[in-house]
């Protein structure tokens, strides 16, 4: 590495539920500054709650886009006032939470390829940058009817499964984007073009609108994921003249330009500095991971997810396949499960006052399998299964007593009520991993990211629920990890002379920095039985539920 080169650094983004998160990296990959802007309490004018905000109909969330925008003026300034020299940025790449549009208005896309360095970014790109000021995001559940329709037009949820990785869900772009169409049709035909919150945040750095990378344009119902193109058909079963508002898709190895002037002048960025194709947050985790196919990843974020590599795409009725972010031959298998941080944090609340430390404190206090009591607690619509609702058993697998009221009636015990939370998201996870055909086996180990993964306590949980070891990595969140490795890697690649075979994506983040993991929980020797049996209670409930 010339002293040039040692010098360089990479900056990756994560623009997911609750947060912008920004982290710098050297050349060596190690984090030399971070920061972030939390949406709840650092930006209260927009009044979101957990990042989002509740729209007038049933199911509905959205955000308003300028929300980020914002955060990314406030987030750059934090790491300037870290004395992070931007100036030797050689990359930037980033994550956004998976799903959500955003929709430019004519003038918006004027403004961005127009940025005034003296301004912040949102007196620029404010609310006339967007047709659609209530931006849907991934929590809207509100197009069941436009789903049906989806799959109708092009034969059928199994054709939808193989064309695109997944079924027609809710909360995915296309579905939405047909919803706009449908509902608010002149904002859709003044739309010039639309992006994902992953090439949104590109589309802030490149000063112009940037590409959809195939690994997040999986989560669309839109991209044909063998082909890495946009399916025809399933364009047409969505909205009208809709390629051209979605440009090209490309690899997430692509870089799509250098920083627009504004960051060169406004934050002394180098002219040259790269944008690689932002990606999904859970693509990005994956990337930020760097484990082996007997490794299953585990996100505690706003969503719960499980993710794995995968060599082949396989057809899963329920669940997502996506291209992969680093392997671009490969796949990735996703599960996501609404109902994670923010019924934690609401058991929380009612339970232990809101304290984490006294949340675990009760939750440790309670042996593994809590007496027989269980509970599945569905606040808002599950994705899988589709099922809503709080559901209480006690230990003779009967519904509790006093069920009639359903979600109403407590166990006697805030611990109690604890451990049967958290033991009951884990055995739904596991249920549904397991039905996706996940073998666990002694070889499998977990590794846990997202805000969650702090937490000790539920981590044993999981290591108990799943048996198998659970380890975390010990620098920093993996989906903002995978952004900045993702930036080094895609110009690593670019640069090299003619010829050259590149090293492997993990390879070369091996070669500058050890993955640093920490094993944090081992399974109880006792764990195997007392699970196994509670998973075919879980299932029950979850019938019951549906
Ligand atoms: N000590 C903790 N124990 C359990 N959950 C926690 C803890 N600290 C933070 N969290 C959870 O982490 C969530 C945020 O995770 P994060 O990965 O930052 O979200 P996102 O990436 O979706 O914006 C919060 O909703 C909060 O409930
Ligand atoms: O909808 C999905 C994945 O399909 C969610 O996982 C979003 O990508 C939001 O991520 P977090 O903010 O919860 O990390």
């Amino acid at each position: 590495m010339g002293p040039q080169q040692l010098k360089r650094a990479f900056l990756g983004f994560d623009l997911s539920t609750q947060k912008l998160k920004a982290i710098l990296l050297n050349s060596c990959l190690e984090v030399v500054a971070s920061a972030e802007v939390k949406f709840d309490s650092d930006l209260p004018e927009f009044r979101t709650v957990g990042g989002a905000n509740p729209g007038p109909n049933k199911n509905e969330f959205f955000v308003q886009p300028v929300m980020w925008v914002k955060a990314m003026d406030i987030v750059l300034d934090r790491l300037v006032m870290q004395e992070a020299d931007l100036s030797t940025v050689a990359a930037i790449s980033g994550s956004g939470q998976q799903h959500g549009s955003l929709y430019w208005s004519k003038h918006g896309i004027a403004a961005l390829e127009n940025l005034d360095p003296d301004k912040f970014l949102h007196s620029q790109i404010d609310d006339s940058a967007f047709v659609v000021n209530r931006t849907p995001i991934w929590m809207d559940a509100s197009t069941t009817k436009q789903c049906v329709e989806m799959e109708t037009a092009i034969g059928g949820h199994l054709d939808m499964v193989e064309l695109t990785g997944s079924k027609c869900y809710e909360r995915f772009t296309g579905p939405q984007i047909r919803k706009i169409y449908q509902q608010r049709t002149h904002a859709y035909e003044d739309a010039q073009r639309i992006s994902l919150v992953s090439s949104f945040l590109a589309s802030l750095f490149l000063g112009a609108v940037a590409p959809i990378d195939f690994s997040d344009g999986s989560g669309m119902n839109l991209l044909d994921i063998r082909q890495k193109n946009w399916s025809k058909a399933c364009l047409n079963a969505c909205a009208p003249d809709l390629e051209e508002r979605l440009g090209q898709a490309v690899s997430p190895n692509a870089i799509v330009g250098s920083v627009s002037e504004y960051f060169v002048k406004r934050f002394s960025f180098p002219a040259d500095c790269k944008v690689v194709a932002c990606t999904g947050d859970n693509p990005s985790a994956l990337a930020g991971m760097l484990v082996d196919s007997n490794w299953l990843s585990i996100s505690l974020g706003t969503s719960d997810t499980l993710m794995m590599s995968m060599k082949e795409p396989l057809n899963w009725e329920e669940g997502h396949v996506l291209c992969h972010p680093t392997e671009t031959d490969e796949y990735m298998g996703l599960l996501c499960f609404r109902n994670g941080s923010l019924v934690r944090e609401e058991v929380n609340k009612t339970e232990a006052g809101g304290d984490w430390q006294k949340f675990n404190e009760l939750l440790e206090s309670t042996p593994r399998g809590n007496f027989g009591n269980m509970a599945v607690h569905f606040n808002e619509m599950e994705i899988i299964p589709k099922a809503k609702g709080t559901l209480r058993w006690n230990k003779d697998s009967m519904p509790h007593p006093a069920d009639a009221a359903k979600g109403v009636i407590k166990f006697s015990s805030p611990e109690i009520e604890i451990r049967a939370l958290i033991e009951g998201q884990m055995l739904h996870h596991r249920a549904v991993a397991e039905d996706m055909g996940f073998h666990f086996g002694n070889e499998t180990q977990i590794l846990a990211t997202g805000g969650a993964s702090v937490n000790k306590s539920i981590l044993q949980t999981i290591a108990d629920v799943f048996n198998a070891p659970v380890h975390i990595q010990t620098e920093s969140e993996a989906a903002l990890m995978g952004a900045a490795f993702r930036a080094a890697y895609v110009l690593y690649r670019n640069e090299l002379s003619e010829g050259t075979t590149p090293l492997s994506y993990k390879d070369y983040v091996l070669s500058l920095t050890p993955n640093k993991l920490q094993l944090v929980c081992e399974p109880h020797k006792d764990s195997a039985d007392i699970y196994a049996h509670m998973l075919l209670r879980y299932r029950d409930m979850a019938r019951t539920l549906a």
